[in-house]
């Protein structure tokens, strides 16, 4: 399990980015994270990898505490960072001096992985294209095989039929003994492939539920006609609304999660606790 105590962290002591921030995660899931530009995403994932240390609290995966550093914390745990700088080796020589930090690297799940998304693998990779680069940090992430794999805005870059890929190959590595976050504003990037959502808003974790647990519970549609009490929060669409609605009738709709996301941020008090 991952678990993040009464966190408090910013980068000086007078602007704190979060305070007495509690999460949960569980193994077996994929989670999108979502929030505002400037809400502490990165800073959050930071947090989690021991990238930045807490002010108060503690992020603990596995019983390690992610500020100690430890071997035992870091051979389970694979960051990849929105902004990334790979050696002039190839992607061979890289898994070579590299892959050893990892007791549960996938040899050939690296080499099928980058030949699913057309990477070359004896290229330079300082000489990659930036999208080339991050497909090559998304194959070795996922063959690290770790507890956690922490991804921040993975799919900049990827192009259209990339992105349909990168969903397939993230599905097909997930296990129950792995958990993998992913952080991005492009909400659609995400479709068909996260289960649980975290939002992130004015210094808390203020959504993290899993998208059955949101569709149980609310009802997204596209009428104007709904009983407008069960409205819980409702946007203008070209030929109508789209609305999130209490799902009395116990109605199973697709999450929206971009709806869902402006709802959180604007007005999120009623919906999060209808929610909770
Ligand atoms: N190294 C740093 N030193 C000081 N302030 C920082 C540093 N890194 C980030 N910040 C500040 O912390 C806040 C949160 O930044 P962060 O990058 O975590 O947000 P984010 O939610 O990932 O944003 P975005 O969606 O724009 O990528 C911002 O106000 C940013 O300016």
């Amino acid at each position: 399990m991952i678990e993040i105590s009464n966190l408090t962290f910013g980068y000086s002591k007078k602007k704190l980015l979060f305070k007495n921030l509690n999460l949960k995660l569980q193994m077996g899931h994929i989670y999108g994270l979502l929030g505002k530009n400037g809400a502490g995403k990165s800073t959050l994932l930071k947090n989690l990898a021991g990238l930045v240390f807490p002010l108060e609290g503690q992020c603990k995966l596995k019983g390690y505490r992610a500020a100690d550093r430890l071997p035992g914390f870091l051979q389970e745990l694979f960051f990849i960072p929105e902004e990334i700088y790979l050696p002039g080796t190839s992607a061979v020589q890289f898994a070579q001096s590299t892959a050893h930090f990892y007791p549960k690297f996938d040899e050939g799940q690296y080499f099928r992985m980058l030949a699913e998304f057309d990477v070359p693998q004896t290229s330079i990779l300082s000489k990659l294209s930036f999208g080339q680069q991050k497909k090559v940090m998304i194959a070795f992430g996922l063959a690290t095989n770790t507890t956690l794999l922490i991804m921040d805005e993975p799919t900049n870059g990827l192009d259209i039929p990339s992105k349909a890929k990168f969903r397939r190959i993230i599905a097909g590595a997930l296990t129950e003994e792995r958990c993998i976050i992913i952080s991005t504003h492009q909400i659609r990037d995400l479709d068909s492939l996260i289960d649980s959502l975290l939002i992130v808003h004015e210094q808390e974790i203020v959504l993290n539920k899993s998208l059955d647990e949101i569709a149980e519970r609310i009802y997204f549609g596209s009428s104007a006609l709904l009983d407008k009490e069960m409205v819980l929060y409702e946007e203008p669409h070209r030929i109508g609304l789209n609305t999130m609605s209490v799902n009395h009738n116990e109605v199973f709709s697709k999450v929206d999660m971009e709806l869902l996301f402006s709802a959180v941020i604007s007005d999120h008090k009623s919906v999060i606790n209808h929610l909770n």
